[in-house]
């Protein structure tokens, strides 16, 4: 697997022949069926692991392309907003293509992981005294008034074409396309990007179907769901504290064209689904990743899940990213002596 422009999803990807590929080998992530969700809901339910792509999330689908694009065009400084995944993503592809980058985020409130990976892969680091939705605002009046390629999905349609590749893997893997797909929402980008994958896939590949798109917002963080933006939004999800989507169309239309639906989890919700899925599939995904599970499970509770759907469900970006998130609530542990005795006593095992 040499990364999606040299894939066979090539033919679908707004490349060509003179478009260097920029690549780290993206792409081609685990699709893990959960025992434990299946069992849990009565239905064959299946986690599509984004966060094995190179930089830890789903943002490199998009990157690739964008800063490839952005190469052929003779760009010198690539620009971004964040809350932290598509800086560390857009950083990393720049470096890989020997272009500068500044990444535009709200200072103090990125994961720590996603910061050192943008400080170490060598952008400029603008940290803005204000929300995401504040430096999306500003990244693209740079872009208005500046040569800057702007690599936010927003107008940015080359992102949201590499990030339609996950429904083509899926529909490789399963065969076809599931009955549902649950994913966090937070600028709307990647729930668009989905539904637009699938609907390639059924029109002009393998696929017979198209599944319904179930997205899911921070109840503190739901713009989409209450229908106006969110002047202060709050979750402890940092990847989805987003006020003013900033491809609410596209996520609208989403939902409305597949049949489906965006609703809200609150950040209890998606803290034990978040804690659920790496005690019992071994899979450690960052927090907003966890929203779709939180999502699925409280349809389930609503008894909106037909029994034996399949399901697959988008798990965004790595658990590394947010370690504090990990510890924050504390662990328990037993602290022995160097004596193997007194920690053979410990567990139980003398
Ligand atoms: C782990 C994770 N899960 C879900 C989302 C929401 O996707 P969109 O609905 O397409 O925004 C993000 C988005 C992050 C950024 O928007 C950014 O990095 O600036 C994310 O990092």
């Amino acid at each position: 697997w040499h990364g999606l422009i040299d894939s066979a999803y090539r033919r679908w990807l707004p490349v060509t022949d003179d478009t260097p590929a920029v690549s780290l080998h993206e792409g081609n992530t685990p699709l893990l069926r959960s025992a434990h969700l299946s069992g849990l809901t009565g239905c064959d339910v299946w986690l599509k692991v984004e966060g094995a792509n190179p930089t830890g999330s789903f943002k490199d689908r998009g990157m690739t392309i964008a800063v490839s694009r952005a190469a052929q065009a003779g760009a010198e400084l690539v620009v971004c907003a964040s809350t932290g995944n598509t800086s560390a993503s857009a950083a990393a592809y720049a470096a890989r293509a020997g272009l500068a980058a500044a990444v535009l985020i709200p200072r103090g409130a990125v994961a720590l992981g996603k910061l050192g990976q943008a400080v170490r892969y060598g952008a400029r680091i603008v940290e803005i005294d204000g929300t995401f939705d504040d430096c999306l605002r500003v990244a693209r009046e740079l872009a208005a008034h500046h040569p800057v390629a702007l690599v936010n999905s927003v107008r940015n349609e080359l992102r949201l074409a590499g990030q339609r590749t996950v429904a083509y893997e899926i529909v490789d893997a399963l065969g076809d396309a599931p009955d549902i797909h649950c994913l966090p929402v937070g600028n709307g980008g990647n729930i668009t990007a989905t539904w637009h994958g699938y609907r390639t896939y059924a029109a002009e590949g393998p696929a017979t179907r198209v599944p319904r798109l179930w997205g899911f917002q921070a109840a503190g963080a739901a713009p989409l769901v209450t229908g106006a933006p969110v002047a202060e939004p709050a979750t402890a999800a940092s990847a989805i504290r987003v006020g003013n989507p900033a491809t609410w169309d596209g996520a609208v239309a989403a939902r409305d064209e597949s049949g489906g639906l965006i609703a809200a989890v609150t950040d209890e919700q998606i803290f034990a689904a978040y804690r659920m899925i790496a005690r019992h599939d071994g899979v450690f995904a960052e927090p907003a990743s966890a929203a779709g599970v939180a999502g699925l499970l409280d349809q389930h509770e609503r008894g909106n899940v037909p029994a034996g759907s399949r399901v697959v469900v988008t798990l965004s970006g790595d658990g590394l990213k947010d370690p504090d998130a990990s510890l924050r609530d504390g662990y328990d542990s037993t602290r022995t002596g160097a004596a193997t005795g007194e920690v053979a006593r410990a567990l139980n095992l003398a």
